[in-house]
Order: structure tokens, then C-alpha cells, then sequence
């Protein structure tokens, strides 16, 4: 039997992966963790949890550092909300380049205006003349999972692309438009485009990418659209960028009681993922990678632990999380040569600093001896955690 403890309400069918053997929300010792946008960081996570999986892309609400030193495994669900951010960024481009967000609140003010309303909606529009996308220069910072996808729609859509992004995966590569231009710097972004828009995790490297310098050379009126995380912008340079007519809009979908005082900043109230669809593909996604960490040991899409997947056919499996250090291996088959145990099958896998290895051996094995190994295995300099399944 194992426990989950939720935070943030998670939706049903992502539950329902979670069959008779798991209990949610009940004791003091969850053996792992759902959760969506809840901050973990001043959070106490007790030493039964093997795992944490975030349903959905950003994991900046997760002390992922701390639980990889703790031999925590951490998930996200790569790509499963990325085309509701999409759509909600493709609108958010044609409403901002036509005025709409203000057009429709100037409209409701009309209301109670009688007969007069149409006549004063054709005398009032001329003050929300907008301009078209067709054309128009679009930058892309942060070609992955929704950046991907953002770039070919409006690109589709004639919009003249450019991306950025270094890092870029070989999936999202091949997944690209070749209609896109690869921008080889953040600067090329910056100066040429008349919509910029941000697709990048929040890290150390990104945190403050939008600021005084790069509004600087930025064209005049440009349009920026942030549904990544509100720490990318640098607030007193977006504030005067606004007020100097710089930033025509900034829209964002992390609003700080400071953004929604500025004019030209639209502000939604974090609604890139909340779509049915994306909440469930989330959802279900996470529960899946818990279910089968817990019950096989494989890891799939770990944000902080090699992904390392072996079929598992019901053997004892020894799964150990450990540095990445020569010997490691070689000290584990030792322990179980030792009792002339047989390896039935095996994976080792790294990522950084860290590593994690299964063994599969043959059943049979007296339950003292599995403890016996278990134990030693705990003993070898540089082991975190082992696991012992089946
Ligand atoms: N508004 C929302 O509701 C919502 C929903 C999903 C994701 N997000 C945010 O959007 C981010 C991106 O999501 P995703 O699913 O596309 O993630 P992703 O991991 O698929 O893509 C991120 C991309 O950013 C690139 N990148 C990293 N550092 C970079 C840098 N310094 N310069 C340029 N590119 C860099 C990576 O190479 C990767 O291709 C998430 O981390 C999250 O913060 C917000
Ligand atoms: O990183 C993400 O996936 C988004 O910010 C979605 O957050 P949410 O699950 O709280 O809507």
C-alpha cells in the first residue's frame, strides 16, 4: 500500500491512475508527492518520500536541490499542458496588436447607453486601431515543448519567426518549422523583433533576462508576452520601458500587485495550463511517473535523476541512488557475488553528479539475505538510497 499527499486540487482522472493499492491524502508519511504550483520550498517533506511529481513544466516551486542531495526523484510532464499555453499565447498576440483587452472593457462602459450604443461604438473605435501579425517579426526565446509550438502557429499564421534558444533539444529540432530563423543571440532577438516572447524555465541564467539593457535595444513599441515565470522581468525597467512608450504592451501571466498598476501591462491570472485537457494530460502524466517509480523503480522524465527505464518482469529489483563516482557498480555486484547471487538483468544511468542503477537478480533469495545486501549496499560511500522491489 502506498500513500500520495496532494497539494493543489488535481484532477480526477490524474487520481483515478492511482488504483486500490494507493490511499491519498491519509497519514503522516506519504510516499510521494502530486502537486501543481504550490510552493514546496518552505515546506517540511518527510524522509518517507521517495518522490515528487509536478503536474505540469516549471518545477522553480519545488526545492529540487535540496531533495536531490535527500535522493528525492522530482518529475514534471514535459509537453503535457504545451498547447494550451500556445493557444493562449497565439490569442494573446492578436489581442494585443488589436487593442482588444482595452477595446472590450471600453465597450461594457457603453452599457446603459440605449439607443445611442452603436452609434457610440462607431464613433469610439478609431481610438483602438491596431495592426495586423501578417508580417510582422515575431522572436521565440525558448524553443521547447510550447515555444515549439508557438513558433510554427504563428509562423502559419505569417508571421516572420526568429528563436532562440542554445539548448535546444533534438525533438524540438526536428519539430520546428524550417520557416523559423535561428537566432544565434538573445541581442538579435532584442533588436529585430516587434514581438518578443518569452518559453524558458525560470533559472539562475534566465532570471532577469527582460530588463534595462535588453528593453534598450529593443524597437519602439514593441509587444512582450511573458506566460513563463514573472522573475524573468526585471519590474522597475519594465515600469519605465512603459512609460517611456518603449513596451507598447507586456502581457503577463504572472501579475504582481506592482504589474497591475503599470499601464500597457494586461495581466491573466495564470491561465497558460488551465484547460481541461491540459490539466488532465498533467494529471495523468504525473501520477503515471509515481506509479511506476514506486512500483518498478524506473524513472522517467526526472528533472534531477537520469531517466532510466528497464521492463520489469517481477524479479527482486535493487534500485540505489548514488554519485556518479568510478566503483560504484563494481562495489554492488561485489556484494551480491559475494552471496553468489546471480544478475538477471541490469541499467546504470547518470546525470551530473548523481547516478542511479537497478539490478534485477534471480528470485528465490532468502528474505535475510536481500537485507543482508540491502544494507550494505546503503554502506558504500556515495550510496543516498536503495530500494528494494519485488
Ligand atoms: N503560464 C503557464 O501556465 C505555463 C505553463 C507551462 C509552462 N510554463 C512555463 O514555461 C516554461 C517553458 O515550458 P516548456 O514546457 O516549453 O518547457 P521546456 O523544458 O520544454 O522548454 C524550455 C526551453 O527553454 C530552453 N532554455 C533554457 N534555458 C535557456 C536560455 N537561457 N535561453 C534560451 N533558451 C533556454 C531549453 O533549452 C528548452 O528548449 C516552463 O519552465 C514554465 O516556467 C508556464
Ligand atoms: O509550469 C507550468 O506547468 C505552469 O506554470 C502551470 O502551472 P499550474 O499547474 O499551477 O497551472
Amino acid at each position: 500500500m502506498y500513500t500520495i499527499k496532494t497539494y493543489n486540487e488535481i484532477a480526477q482522472k490524474g487520481l483515478d491512475v492511482f488504483t486500490n493499492d494507493y490511499k491519498i491524502n491519509t497519514g503522516e508519511n506519504p510516499d510521494a508527492i502530486l502537486l501543481r504550483s504550490y510552493n514546496l520550498h518552505d515546506e517540511l517533506i518527510p524522509s518517507s518520500v521517495k518522490a515528487i511529481a509536478r503536474a505540469g513544466a516549471g518545477v522553480n516551486n519545488i526545492p529540487v536541490d535540496r531533495l536531490t542531495e535527500e535522493g528525492v526523484v522530482v518529475f514534471n510532464t514535459p509537453g503535457a499542458n504545451a498547447n494550451a499555453v500556445k493557444e493562449l499565447v497565439i490569442m494573446s498576440l492578436i489581442a494585443s496588436s488589436r487593442n482588444l483587452f482595452s477595446a472590450i472593457q471600453w465597450t461594457k462602459t457603453l452599457a446603459g447607453g440605449g439607443e445611442q450604443v452603436p452609434s457610440l461604438v462607431e464613433a469610439g473605435k478609431k481610438q483602438f486601431v491596431g495592426t495586423e501579425i501578417t508580417e510582422k517579426k515575431l522572436g521565440v526565446i525558448g524553443t521547447g515543448s510550447i515555444g515549439v509550438l508557438v513558433a510554427n502557429d504563428a509562423s502559419s499564421l505569417g508571421m516572420d519567426v526568429m528563436a532562440y534558444d542554445p539548448y535546444i533539444s533534438v525533438n524540438a529540432a526536428w519539430q520546428l518549422s524550417r520557416n523559423v530563423k535561428r537566432a544565434m543571440t538573445m541581442e538579435e532577438i532584442f533588436r529585430e523583433c516587434d514581438y518578443i516572447t518569452v518559453h524558458v524555465p525560470l533559472t539562475e541564467e534566465t532570471k532577469g533576462i527582460l530588463n534595462r539593457d535588453s528593453f534598450e535595444i529593443m524597437k519602439e513599441n514593441v509587444h512582450i508576452l511573458n506566460f513563463s515565470r514573472g522573475e524573468l522581468v526585471v519590474e522597475d525597467d519594465l515600469e519605465i520601458a512603459l512609460k517611456e512608450g518603449k513596451i507598447k504592451t507586456y502581457i503577463t501571466d504572472f501579475p504582481t500587485d506592482r504589474i497591475l498598476q503599470m499601464e500597457g501591462a494586461i495581466a491573466l491570472p495564470h491561465l497558460g495550463a488551465s484547460t481541461k485537457e491540459a490539466e488532465e494530460n498533467c494529471a495523468v502524466m504525473a501520477a503515471k511517473e509515481i506509479r511506476e517509480y514506486l512500483e518498478t523503480g524506473n524513472i522517467r522524465n526526472s528533472v534531477n535523476f537520469p531517466n532510466t527505464v528497464m521492463p520489469y518482469i517481477g524479479k527482486k529489483r535493487f534500485t540505489v541512488i548514488h554519485k556518479n563516482i568510478p566503483n560504484m557498480v563494481g562495489q554492488m555486484t561485489g556484494l551480491l557475488a559475494n552471496h553468489q547471487i546471480n544478475i538477471a538483468n541490469m541499467s546504470n544511468r547518470s546525470k551530473g553528479a548523481w547516478a542511479y542503477t537497478i539490478i534485477d537478480v534471480d528470485n528465490g533469495i532468502p528474505v535475510e539475505v536481500v537485507r543482508n545486501i540491502e544494507e550494505n549496499i546503503l554502506k558504500i560511500d556515495g550510496v543516498k538510497r536503495v530500494r528494494v522491489i519485488g
